[in-house]
């Protein structure tokens, strides 16, 4: 214990090691499970390659938003399993990106995601690969909400069961005209799996979960705005600009949030989260740690220098 004290000092000491080690910190504490869970990571890994089709794009802007598109449109952007592996890769990128500051989850082709693809499910239905899918998409979905990133899930057509479970993994909920969002797990005799009922009780409170998923209730727009699972409806692509009106409603939307230095951001981002997910103490200290990084940072001594008036 002593010998591992001496070493976090020494990492300590260093300011590039200090961030290294607040990386691999922030990391490790963003995942559920590991191997004193029974967690397998690599071979799971290898068994969800072993079903291709589809893939996760990771598109970075200089505004400091990226776009992460679900793309499998010949199965309604269903996941297939080398699907999930990168999207655990994706995640792995936005966590070292620095210069981050929002993120839009979505789906190709104007639908959102039909949830874990059937076939590889039908593949891997053992209660074994079963468990090693949810550890590893459970740790993927948690890893991804803790982005120091604002995210956004922008709904377009359905998204159901795992599709569902993915829009809870973002901060907030923005749903196109006509789109919808099902947990519809209960008629595939499931509950479920990704992290999804955890979340959705912290969004809308248990009995309105409850109903959704015991209901496998088809939540639109104004039902979803309702019950508090949707912060926005955009207007139809055909009533805004450009062909792909809804994205840029969804980055408009965002930037509102995003204005600013990304380190704040990053830090605004931080605090809500701990605040979310720790016990008072706990998120206060937490609180205060991420308070040490920006007084005096650079945005902090320019806000000063400019003495500016907040009218
Ligand atoms: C812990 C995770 C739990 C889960 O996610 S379990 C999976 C839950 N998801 C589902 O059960 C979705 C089942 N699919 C549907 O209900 C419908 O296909 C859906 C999405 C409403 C779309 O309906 P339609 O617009 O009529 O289109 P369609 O049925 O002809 O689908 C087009 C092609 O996409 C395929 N597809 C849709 N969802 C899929 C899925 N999850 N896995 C694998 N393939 C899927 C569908 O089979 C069809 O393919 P094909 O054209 O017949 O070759």
């Amino acid at each position: 214990m002593a010998r591992c004290a001496f070493m976090e000092q020494l990492w300590r000491r260093n300011s590039q090691c200090g961030a290294l080690f607040r990386l691999l910190q922030r990391r490790s504490s963003s995942w559920v499970y590991s191997n004193t869970h029974g967690f397998n990571e690599e071979e799971i890994r290898e068994k969800l390659q072993a079903f291709p089709g589809g893939s996760i794009e990771l598109q970075k802007q200089d505004s400091g938003i990226a776009t992460l598109t679900i793309n499998n449109p010949a199965r309604m952007n269903a996941f297939s399993g080398s699907m999930m592996v990168s999207l655990e890769e994706r995640v792995t990128q936005l966590e070292s990106w620095t210069e981050g500051k929002g993120l839009i989850v979505r789906g190709a082709a104007g639908t959102f995601c039909s949830g874990s693809d059937l076939n590889a499910v039908r593949a891997i239905s053992n209660p074994q690969d079963g468990m090693q899918m949810c550890m590893f998409m459970q740790n993927t979905l948690t890893r991804l909400l803790r982005l120091p990133l604002i995210s956004v899930a922008l709904v377009e057509g359905s998204a159901l069961g795992g599709g569902a479970e993915l829009t809870t993994a973002c901060d907030f909920r923005l749903m196109a005209p006509g789109s919808r969002i099902q947990f519809v797990h209960k008629y595939m005799g499931l509950v479920p799996g990704w992290g999804g009922a955890a979340r959705l009780v912290s969004i809308v409170g248990s009995s309105e979960a409850l109903k959704l998923l015991g209901g496998a209730v088809n939540v639109d727009p104004d039902h979803g705005l309702h019950i508090g699972l949707t912060d926005t409806v955009l207007k139809g692509n055909e009533e805004s600009e450009g062909a792909d009106g809804v994205l840029q409603q969804a980055e408009e939307w965002l930037s509102r949030y995003t204005k600013g230095a990304a380190a704040v951001i990053q830090a605004v981002k931080r605090v809500v989260l701990s605040g979310r997910e720790l016990q008072l103490c706990e998120a206060l200290r937490t609180e205060k740690e991420v308070f040490g990084r920006v007084w005096g940072a650079p945005a902090n001594l320019q806000a000063l220098a400019n003495k500016s008036k907040h009218k």
